[in-house]
């Protein structure tokens, strides 16, 4: 009876202290909540009304937070570009803003708001999603800010100049022939059959920038090397990244499974450019040749064009091109530049600012990043009348001369515009002529129905199959 009764005092006193424990757990909780979390929501929501107040003049896209952020986050690459290509015609004034996570963007395709932001020698810093590549691209020209951007600047720019370009053009021109065998070896297994153009394009512009930035035959032309798809995965790991704002920390993004995969794939990227290449160049002209065979390829009547052209300057001639013969293509001129309207290589870029700017009623303030959609601007029907026609005679000197130069922008403009952009449009020119010199080429799909994604890079989601018939 004694034993039950200590037995029933014992498990009595087991239950008041598992009870005071309890509370006492309950009673840091309930003070960490008051001390702690109260006041982070407080500061968060104090916060973000300051900051969307700042941004009451402008219009917006998601009344909501977060539901822009979930929004994005469920779409298709090739379907996000198409969603912005909607808010654009929906926020006619060239502007908008929209919210991932706690964080505004404010997106700009009207030329006059563009060019307050790019002809700016303050502003000059990126923001995401370039931030985030800072551990693939190092502090280089591209990502580095103000001293040692000057610096690098100054230093590099000579690299560009004329002289050394005709240097870079017989490099150019041998990626250029062995491009065409590499062709003629495809086309030869089955010549009834499409081939995808993007892999030849890429692998002649990896070895043109290789051999010419850094002396380096990698023969990537010759099938010795997987780089590019690599770069491929690694620019699709950033965006994923940009969509989703708690992956944005650093140290916890290098925690997660996708974080690690990352890792592996700026490893294989720095072994490479370590060992043997230059670091950035390559992809963006390798889609703007893509892009503009496609083009092309759908639109024979202008492709017609550009066969007389190049029979007027080249006649029978078999010998590879020169610089000369180049400059005289003034159609082929055209035809790129509307291919880079309507497929620019790079669609957005992005800057973070340095200070308080000004725009008329609008206030952006300093901190925020502002997304310079060269895309949008280049789609914009305020200023390219039927703007998804293809239609290189918007660029007769007659045609461009009242249009605003920040209207056309896919090599960016003001301090900070490409520094790479002769380089580019001398190689396109030279792989573009070796290829029409020798074959006439039909696209099998159509622009409306092609799909592409803006992984920083606007590239193609699928192969671009094109039909090669000789012209002899
Ligand atoms: C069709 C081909 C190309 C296009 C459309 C293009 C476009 C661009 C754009 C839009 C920018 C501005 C980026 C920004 O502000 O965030 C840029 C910057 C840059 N580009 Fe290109 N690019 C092309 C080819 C090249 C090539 C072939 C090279 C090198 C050989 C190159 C080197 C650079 C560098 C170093 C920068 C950074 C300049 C700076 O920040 O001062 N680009 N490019």
């Amino acid at each position: 009876m004694l034993q039950q009764k200590n037995g029933l005092n014992i498990q009595s006193d087991t239950a008041l202290l598992n009870v005071t424990r309890m509370d006492l757990i309950s009673l840091i909780l309930y003070t960490l909540f008051v001390v702690l979390i109260i006041p982070a929501i407080i500061w968060i929501s104090y916060h973000q009304y300051v900051l969307r107040q700042k941004f009451k003049n402008i219009p917006v896209y998601g009344r909501f937070p977060f539901s822009t952020t979930w929004e994005l986050l469920t779409l298709t690459s090739y379907d996000r570009v198409k969603w912005y290509i909607q808010r654009m015609l929906q926020f006619k004034e060239g502007i908008f803003v929209h919210w991932i996570g706690m964080n505004p963007f404010i997106n700009l395709y009207k030329p006059e708001l563009l060019e307050i932001i790019m002809s700016s020698t303050v502003n000059i810093a990126k923001g995401h999603p370039y931030k985030m590549m800072e551990s693939w691209l190092g502090k280089g020209l591209l990502t580095s800010t103000r001293k040692q951007w000057f610096h690098d600047r100054k230093l590099i720019g000579p690299t560009f100049h004329f002289s050394i370009l005709d240097q870079f053009a017989v490099v150019m021109s041998e990626k250029a022939e062995i491009l065409i065998k590499c062709l003629e070896k495809e086309i030869a297994k089955n010549p009834e059959k499409a081939i995808d153009i993007f892999p030849f394009a890429n692998n002649a512009a990896l070895d043109v920038i290789c051999e010419t930035a850094m002396g380096v035959n990698v023969h990537a032309q010759e099938g010795e090397i997987k780089y590019t798809a690599t770069i491929h995965r690694g620019s699709e790991l950033i965006m994923e990244r940009f969509y989703r704002p708690w992956l944005w920390s650093d140290w916890f993004y290098n925690l997660t499974s996708t974080g690690k995969k990352y890792r592996s794939v700026i490893n294989i990227i720095h072994k490479f450019t370590r060992e043997v290449c230059a670091k950035k160049g390559h992809d963006t002209t390798a889609v703007a040749i893509t892009w503009t065979l496609f083009l092309l390829g759908n639109n024979l009547e202008h492709q017609e064009k550009v066969h007389e052209e190049l029979e007027e300057v080249f006649k029978d001639s078999e010998t590879p091109a020169t610089v000369k013969e180049l400059s005289q293509l003034k159609y082929l001129d055209r035809i790129i530049k509307e291919t880079l309207r309507l497929f620019p290589s790079v669609p957005l870029i992005t800057r973070k600012l340095a200070e308080d700017v000004k725009i008329g009623d609008y206030t952006f303030p300093k901190g925020i990043t502002v997304i310079l959609a060269i895309l949008l601007v280049h789609l914009n029907p305020e200023i390219w009348p039927d703007p998804k026609k293809f239609d290189p005679d918007r660029f007769l000197p007659e045609n461009s001369k009242h249009r605003n130069p920040y209207a056309y922008i896919p090599f960016s403009a003001g301090p900070r515009n490409c520094i790479g952009r002769r380089f580019a449009l001398l190689e396109e020119k030279m792989l573009l002529t070796a290829i029409l010199r020798k074959w006439r080429v039909k696209s099998i799909k159509k622009p409306d129905t092609v799909e592409y994604g803006a992984n920083l890079i606007f590239r193609p989601s699928e192969d671009i199959f094109i039909h090669f018939t000789p012209k002899k």
